[in-house]
């Protein structure tokens, strides 16, 4: 899977948030994505994901022949603080309803997944019920443990304790590495097993 950007821009009304960046995410690379809080890290890995189109340049996506933009939701898991889970469900029903849509990573399945998360004592609980560490540790799970081959994370360890940060790190070492991920953050300590990166500040 290779993603290329052409030249990409990004602005809201007039302010550019950043522009001219030309960079390819390739292979099972790993790579983080840097910068200040509102730097745009998040901006970008939305137009990454499919969900916001650049306001100049072009971004293409590559497996064998070109993935269309509309498609390449199919080839994406993702996580983020400000991504919302469905509240009223318990987490095995969470568990359960994502599977539907993705498939599980070789290995894996329901049960394991829970498993993993060490949560098995609140499966039948609702997800308002959850902390929100807990409900990030959901949400890594459910996107570590689907077999897509590429992972988008921003600030994975946000609400974790230093427990989670551990769990995360072995969670990826465990179901991501032969994924490409692309982190953002600016936290060493979550992207610290990134080669690639890509400074939101070079592109103002
Ligand atoms: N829909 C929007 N309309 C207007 N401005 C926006 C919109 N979305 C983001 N911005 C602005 O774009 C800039 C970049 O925001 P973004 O959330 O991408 O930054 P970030 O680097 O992810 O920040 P943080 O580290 O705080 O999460 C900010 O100035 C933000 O206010």
């Amino acid at each position: 899977m290779n993603i290329i950007l052409s030249n990409v821009g990004r602005r809201f009304n007039k302010e550019w948030i950043f522009k001219n960046i030309d960079f390819s995410f390739t292979g099972k690379g790993k790579y983080a994505v840097l910068g200040p809080n509102g730097s745009g890290k998040s901006t970008l890995l939305s137009i990454v994901l499919g969900n916001l189109s650049p306001s100049e340049g072009e971004i293409s996506y590559h497996h064998q022949e070109e993935i269309k933009v509309e498609q390449i939701y199919q080839n994406i898991s993702f996580a983020a603080p400000y991504l919302d889970l469905i509240e009223e469900f318990t987490l095995q029903e969470t568990i359960d309803f994502h599977f539907q849509f993705k498939a599980y990573e070789e290995g894996l399945d329901a049960s394991k997944v829970l498993s993993l998360l060490g949560l098995e004592k609140s499966q039948d609980k609702a997800l308002k019920h959850f902390s929100s560490g807990m409900k990030q540790r959901t949400k890594l799970a459910l996107a570590c443990c689907a077999n897509t081959p590429i992972l988008i994370l921003d600030e994975p360890t946000s609400n974790l304790d230093a427990q989670g940060i551990d769990w995360y790190l072995e969670l990826i070492k465990q179901y991501a590495l032969n994924k490409m991920i692309i982190v953002g953050s600016n936290q060493e300590h979550e992207y610290s097993f990134c080669e690639n990166r890509l400074s939101i500040s070079d592109y103002k």
